[in-house]
């Protein structure tokens, strides 16, 4: 599939929105028929992994091994996972790498993101003109997952711009899932619901979260995020 990003974008005037603030948030982003597909794939047709942050290490489990799990068991993992999260770096959530020349549609948006043509789009919109490649994973927040306030600062890897594209049918901010951001003092600022097709492009630097879906959320908060890169 050839994505199109939504021909109204007006990329001088993103760009004009991005520079206030180096983040900006685009509803509509790609033709409706594409988000549609991305989305029933990644709700029918991804096993996701369980990423989680316990022993100060970082842990990726297939989310059927952890069903196998007894309650005794599930109940320490947990009690682990909330304590490092309490203390203030936690975080819970499904996701897939996705896989290079599988010839699904994931792996068809990840070459559509590489493309210089996209990659062109991205530079213009954030006025970096170096950025040379973007990596992709795909994420799931079941109800109660979270991701505690972090920034995406990975000097190595040379991220400068994150971005998140959201594939949630319909969703409702009171179901939690927000991308919360935060003053560097670690006081809260505003948040952005992830709506169905929009997608949120930020400086690597703002500090941010990912707030708890709701216990209540009728359903998951699915989304396609990584960085785009210097190199
Ligand atoms: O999904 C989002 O809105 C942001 C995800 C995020 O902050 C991350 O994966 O580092
Ligand atoms: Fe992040």
């Amino acid at each position: 599939m050839q994505f199109t990003i939504n021909p109204n974008l007006n990329l001088d005037e993103a760009n004009q929105e991005y520079v206030k603030d180096n983040r900006i948030n685009l509803v509509n982003f790609l033709d409706v028929e594409q988000a549609n597909e991305l989305s029933e794939y990644m709700q029918k047709r991804v096993s996701y992994d369980q990423a989680y942050f316990v022993d100060n290490q970082y842990h990726q489990t297939a989310y059927e091994k952890l069903k196998q799990l007894n309650m005794e068991q599930r109940r320490e993992l947990m009690t682990k996972v909330y304590q490092q999260a309490r203390d203030g770096v936690g975080f819970w959530y499904g996701r897939q790498r996705i896989r290079y020349d599988s010839g699904d549609i994931s792996d068809q948006f990840f070459e559509w993101l590489n493309d210089d043509s996209t990659l062109q789009a991205i530079r213009m919109l954030s006025g970096i003109s170096t950025i040379k490649s973007a990596t992709a994973q795909l994420t799931r927040y079941l109800p109660g997952d979270f991701l505690t306030r972090h920034n995406d600062v990975v000097e190595k890897e040379k991220r400068r711009i994150a971005f998140a594209y959201y594939l949630s049918p319909q969703w409702h901010p009171d179901w939690g899932g927000l991308l919360q951001f935060y003053k560097l003092n670690g006081m809260p600022r505003d948040s952005w619901a992830p709506f169905f097709n929009s997608i949120s492009l930020f400086d690597v630097n703002h500090v941010h979260a990912v707030t708890s879906v709701a216990t209540f959320a009728p359903t998951s908060r699915y989304a396609i995020s990584g960085w785009f890169l210097d190199e």
